[in-house]
């Protein structure tokens, strides 16, 4: 785990634990024995830590964090380098992360090669730097800085490292010989000046403004959150109190975050995404063994607003774009809106200017689909209509050259209907982005029954490549996202029995959802959800009335009929479930009155008793109902794994990151108890069959090691 050799009297300790170098057990053990062996090495001058492979030490070992741990421990491995007789200079390259810039900075000399980075992102698993980065960041950088760095979790490059002070010199070419050049130009000079356990922070007088500034800024961008205001308190420390009393503090703190349940959900989170990236078909083809194809160019069919923010998606990361629509107007309006919506970018400098004119470059618009025959993608976003989806990939199907993927942007139809019309079903697959495209992290891929694993494999590797976070689905009515959230339907009944619309998004924003489920249908528009339920209704041959209350046996709120009827249709025109200041073009809703006595008046008409709802119920009724589906969606391998899922909520629906997702939620609070209530609202409400417990649910609190692995067991650490 670390190769200890000597060459021209330097102790060379090479970190060799690939992927990414982690701190893990053994390779503490080694650093350690290996500075004390070259210590006692009259034969050593100076000791290099450098890693093997792609990295110097990227962190401690994530996986550790879950069970026991043994030492030595970081702090002990850091303090045993500072306290060195032999100058100890650390190499860096690739990416120097937490733990591994702790040892770092236990060093007494820094060396980054040019393409370097260094960062502490502790905070993205709810944790603080715990081997004393917080108390000797700022010693190095000042307070601002450490405070902005720890904080936000940001990798900052060599050069930056550099001016911070982080660094004492950036190189180029052979790491390992630059930094013994570097070592012989300082060999003589005193240490202690440059133990920083020894320093002082210079800024200390300044830490109360700094503190308060940062505190007020964190509050408003981190609602909930508690990591980042546990790293401001440690940064604090490092400047009020001795070192030694500081590193205790940081101790502390750092104990009290890894053992709490948000640190737990980050720290699920970060292998989860990983998880998802990784899809097994039921025919045994899998990520591991099936090979993308290379996409180099590519056609969206539909200029409305998915299409486009699709084609942006695809433009930014250099994939040539033919964007289809029929309608002149509407394309010319579509190319003019993705200049704009680039130009946005500009200015929040997310790209260059050049960047802007290469991606309008490669982007072409077309009225017909006739110029779609060499491009290796096809990606359709027209309007939610099967009739009219399989029109276009029959047309598709002829016109586009055999290897062409064909994929549809559909967020709820059948792929297999899609692809039944095309001669070949095996190059046919859903991507279902999320709106707004060119913003929202998550890719919803899909496939059905004869959809190939090439094909599979070129969606799942063409979403990382536009930078999004891909999700395998199987194919089903609304795929993993939309079939499996009840929020929307479950509020709405809340609202019939007693609760109103601002309670139930008040409760919901509290959990930490970025904003309640009201407030996100006036957002979208109350017309969306009614052409859906029109659809359906026309579909099943049934006419919906205002007081409609069941459909088919099952219950139906007419709660937003209403609204469509009396035309409030959200934001858009200034009414909904709430109302807005459209005359100052304020985006805030404000409770109005007339959505209370409207809710009040359709209680009356269908005779439904009001009753005080407390928030908890508000909670179960709106996760629970969503957590039970999601284990259905598992038992019938639509979801592969809880993992997936979790993905897809945080990405696609912006669940908050620190709660895991659902399941991951729902483990926390322990399957038995989740599997009660979900039995109890069944009872409650028969006419709901979301409310029906999921078998596998049941398995799992009843006979959990009857239950596959995959399906739950080795992904959580769950309360059953
Ligand atoms: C008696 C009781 C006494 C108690 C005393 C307690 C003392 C306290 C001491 C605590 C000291 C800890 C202090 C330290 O500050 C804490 C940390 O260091 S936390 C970790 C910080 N680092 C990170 O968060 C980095 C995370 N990793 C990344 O961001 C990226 O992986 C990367 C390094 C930028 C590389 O990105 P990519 O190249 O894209 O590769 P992947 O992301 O796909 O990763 C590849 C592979 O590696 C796995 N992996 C990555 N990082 C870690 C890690 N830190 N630990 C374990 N595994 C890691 C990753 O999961 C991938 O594997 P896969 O999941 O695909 O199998």
């Amino acid at each position: 785990m670390v190769d200890y050799r000597v060459e021209d009297q330097f102790a060379i300790l090479e970190i060799n634990n690939p992927p990414v170098n982690a701190l893990s057990l053994h390779v503490r053990e080694g650093l350690l024995n290996g500075v004390l062996r070259a210590s006692a090495d009259n034969n050593v001058k100076a000791i290099i830590l450098i890693g093997k492979g792609k990295t110097f030490p990227s962190g401690a070992d994530i996986k550790e964090f879950s069970r026991p741990g043994k030492a030595p421990w970081l702090p002990e491995v850091g303090h045993t380098i500072e306290s060195s007789n032999k100058p100890v200079f650390s190499a860096l390259h690739g990416t120097a992360l937490g733990g591994g810039l702790e040892i770092a900075l236990f060093s007494h000399y820094r060396i980054a090669e040019k393409t370097a980075k260094v960062g502490f992102p502790e905070v993205h698993l709810g944790l603080l730097p715990g081997a004393e980065g917080t108390i000797r960041l700022p010693r190095l950088t000042g307070l601002v800085i450490a405070m902005e760095m720890i904080t936000s979790g940001r990798q900052v490059s060599a050069k930056e490292a550099l001016k911070f002070g982080i660094v004492d010199k950036v190189v180029e070419g052979n790491l390992l010989k630059e930094t013994k050049a570097f070592a012989k130009s300082v060999l003589g000079q005193p240490l202690e000046p440059r133990k920083l356990s020894l320093c002082g922070v210079k800024d200390a007088d300044q830490v109360d403004k700094y503190y308060e500034a940062a505190l007020k800024e964190l509050l408003k961008k981190y609602r909930g959150v508690i990591a980042p205001v546990s790293c401001l308190k440690s940064i604090r420390g490092s400047a009020q109190l001795p070192y030694k009393e500081a590193a205790e503090l940081e101790r502390t703190l750092f104990s009290e975050l890894m053992s709490g349940a948000q640190s737990a959900a980050l720290r699920y989170s970060f292998f989860a995404e990983r998880a998802a990236s990784r899809w097994n078909l039921p025919n045994g083809a899998s990520s591991a063994n099936s090979k993308p194809l290379t996409i180099k160019s590519a056609a969206v069919i539909g200029a409305g607003t998915m299409g486009s923010g699709i084609a942006i998606c695809l433009i930014r990361s250099g994939i040539p774009v033919i964007l289809v629509e029929q309608n002149e107007k509407m394309l010319e309006n579509a190319l003019r809106n993705i200049g704009y919506i680039l130009q946005g970018s500009v200015k929040l400098g997310r790209m260059t200017v050049d960047q802007r004119s290469d991606c309008l470059r490669i982007l072409q618009g077309a009225a017909s689909i006739e110029k779609l025959k060499d491009v290796d993608i096809v990606i359709e976003a027209v309007y939610e209509n099967l009739k009219l989806k399989q029109e276009i990939f029959e047309k598709l199907d002829k016109i586009c050259k055999p290897t062409a993927l064909l994929c549809s942007n559909t967020s709820t139809l059948d792929i297999d209907l899609i692809a039944s019309v095309t001669s070949k079903p095996d190059r046919v697959a859903g991507t279902h982005f999320f709106a707004p495209a060119y913003i929202m992290k998550l890719l919803e891929n899909i496939y059905g029954s004869k959809t190939s694993p090439i094909t599979v494999a070129t969606i799942m590797d063409l979403g990382k490549k536009i930078g999004k976070i891909s999700v395998l689905s199987k194919t089903c009515d609304g795929f993993i996202a939309n079939r499996m959230n009840k929020i929307g339907t479950e509020a709405a009944f809340l609202v019939e029995e007693g609760a109103l619309p601002h309670d139930i998004d008040q409760v919901l924003e509290d959990f930490g959802m970025p904003m309640g489920v009201f407030k996100v249908s006036d957002l979208s528009g109350i017309d969306i959800g009614w052409s859906i339920r029109q659809e359906m209704a026309k579909k099943q041959g049934i006419t919906l009335t205002l007081e409609t209350h069941y459909v088919s046996g099952e219950r139906y709120s007419s709660l937003a009929d209403r609204l469509y009827n009396l035309g409030r249709l959200g934001l858009k025109t200034g009414k909904g479930w709430y109302r807005y200041n459209n005359a100052s073009n304020s985006r805030k809703p404000i409770i109005d009155p007339d959505v209370t006595d409207m809710i009040l008046n359709h209680c009356e008409k269908l005779r439904i008793k009001r009753r005080q709802i407390s928030p908890q119920e508000i909670i179960e009724r709106c996760l629970y109902a969503t957590v039970n589906e999601g284990f259905k969606i598992l038992e019938e391998g639509v979801a592969e794994k809880p993992e997936d899922i979790d993905i897809v909520w945080q990405y696609g629906f912006s669940f908050p990151r620190y709660r895991g997702g659902p399941m991951f939620y729902a483990s926390q609070v322990g399957l038995k108890k989740v599997y009660e209530r979900i039995c109890y609202y069944h009872e409650s409400f028969p006419y709901s069959k979301h409310w029906l417990p999921s078998d596998l649910l049941k398995k799992l609190v009843s006979h959990p090691n009857e239950v596959p692995i995959n399906l739950w067991m080795n992904y959580t650490n769950s309360k059953l």
